[in-house]
């Protein structure tokens, strides 16, 4: 039960009410945003939805998430892009920001040239999810002017109340990543962030991923925004043919690294697995690290791009993927030998016209101290864990059967943590958008 659902002394949500019995769009909308925060998301749905259609592009942006989402109403992506399309109409760069993101999934909107606009007034428009985006997108870059830009960006984003972007900013001030070290600036964020609860990262450093190969338009000029980047497949060595096991080293940059931790620290429990012989997802003994899947209500720009560019690396899509996890392993936890494919019986229930999962790609998000190798017994391959490297594997034969010798375990961890960040990708899409 919610808080204010059964309160009838919110005086507050009372007045709110009969403000919006005037049917005054922004009454209205400011009646919904007050049954969101009480989590009476039915009643939040059909008001926003009411003032959507009365012309407020807020309401809009709000509505057309919930139903993106299926959050207070059936979920309805198509219906969702239209009426983000509407208040895009009416100048809300939210609306755009949104927009780009679902374009990234190249299912409910083409992924075209609109995403780098969109963004690009997002940012414009000082909207901290863009412009923690497009830092971590500059900040991938080898040039100077390109780095100063993600320190600049991320400082607008921290001094919009971006945590994300504070974290990352006192991650660079403090290593002197893209700029001077400036170690009391860098505590002075760690202070307040603290105040607000937020926890330190666990230390992560990346080498900077090695440029794209240029585009058929030639080399993108510093400070132009491009996130088709993501798309190109970075290379692979194959450790065995058969099952096929690759690594993709230098994938994903520090920041995108710490960007997946940060993410997913608030949402961390104890790791469930589904039992592949029952079926339920109670085998605890099996997997023994904590994990935080990742709910796409959660997914802001700059993640969709980082598991665009992880599920690229693996030569699929990212509607292909199931919901990001991000699992941390302390020492003595591991992941004992298993499959990754699932009983048909869990998808039937799950999405079964997506079918198996084909392809898993894991991402080692930081240096472990000893231990945490991922090791696939059969052809005797085992990957020793560096930040941003990837191993992909197939859980299924050439000829499109489960295979048995895809066998693998993530090995304890001795010293230090291990952070993972693991795409189960089926044969077809289970995403909507
Ligand atoms: O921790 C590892 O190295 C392996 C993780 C894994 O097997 C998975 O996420 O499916
Ligand atoms: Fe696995």
């Amino acid at each position: 039960m919610t808080r204010g659902a059964a309160n009838d002394d919110d005086t507050e949500l009372g007045e709110l009410r009969s403000d919006a019995a005037s049917g005054v769009p922004d009454a209205l909308f400011r009646y919904a945003t007050a049954l969101v925060a009480r989590g009476r998301v039915e009643e939040a749905a059909h008001h926003y939805h009411l003032a959507g259609a009365a012309g407020h592009a807020n309401a809009q942006v709000e509505y057309a998430r919930m139903l993106l989402h299926g959050v207070g109403t059936d979920a309805d992506p198509s219906m969702a892009v239209e009426w983000l399309l509407r208040a895009e109409g009416l100048g809300s760069p939210i609306a755009g920001y949104h927009l780009a993101l679902i374009g990234l999934g190249n299912l409910q909107l083409p992924r075209d040239g609109r995403i780098n606009e969109r963004m690009l007034t997002a940012v414009q428009h000082d909207y901290p999810p863009a412009l923690r985006a497009a830092a971590i997108h500059f900040g991938r870059k080898r040039n100077e002017e390109d780095q100063a830009t993600c320190i600049r960006l991320l400082e607008r984003g921290a001094g919009r109340g971006d945590p994300i972007a504070a974290l990352l900013l006192a991650e660079r001030l403090h290593r002197g990543e893209g700029c001077q070290a400036q170690h009391n600036a860098a505590n002075e964020l760690w202070l307040q962030l603290a105040k607000h609860g937020v926890p330190r990262l666990p230390e992560i450093t990346a080498p900077l991923p090695p440029p794209s190969p240029p585009r058929a338009s030639g080399e993108v000029p510093p400070g132009t925004l491009a996130f088709e980047e993501a798309l190109q497949p970075a290379p692979w060595t194959m450790h065995s043919q058969q099952p096929r096991v690759m690594q993709v080293d230098h994938l994903l940059s520090a920041d995108e690294c710490r960007l997946m931790v940060a993410t997913a620290m608030p949402y961390l429990r104890a790791s469930r697995v589904v039992d592949p012989v029952t079926g339920r997802s109670d085998a605890r003994q099996l997997r023994t690290s904590s994990d935080a899947p990742i709910d796409p209500v959660l997914e802001d720009l700059a993640l969709r791009v980082v598991q665009l560019r992880i599920a690229r690396a693996a030569r699929s899509e990212l509607a292909q993927a199931e919901h990001l996890i991000v699992l941390r392993y302390q020492p003595g936890q591991e992941y004992r030998p298993h499959r990754d494919y699932l009983p048909d019986r869990v998808v039937q229930a799950d999405r079964p016209s997506a079918g198996n999962r084909k392809r898993t790609i894991c991402v080692y998000l930081n240096a472990v101290a000893q231990g945490g190798e991922t090791e696939f017994p059969v052809p005797g391959v085992r990957i020793a864990p560096a930040p941003g490297r990837a191993v992909v594997f197939d859980n299924y034969t050439p000829d499109g059967l489960p295979d048995p010798d895809s066998l693998h375990a993530g090995c304890p961890v001795q010293a230090g943590e291990k952070w993972l960040a693991t795409l189960w990708l089926r044969e077809h899409a289970y995403r909507s958008f």
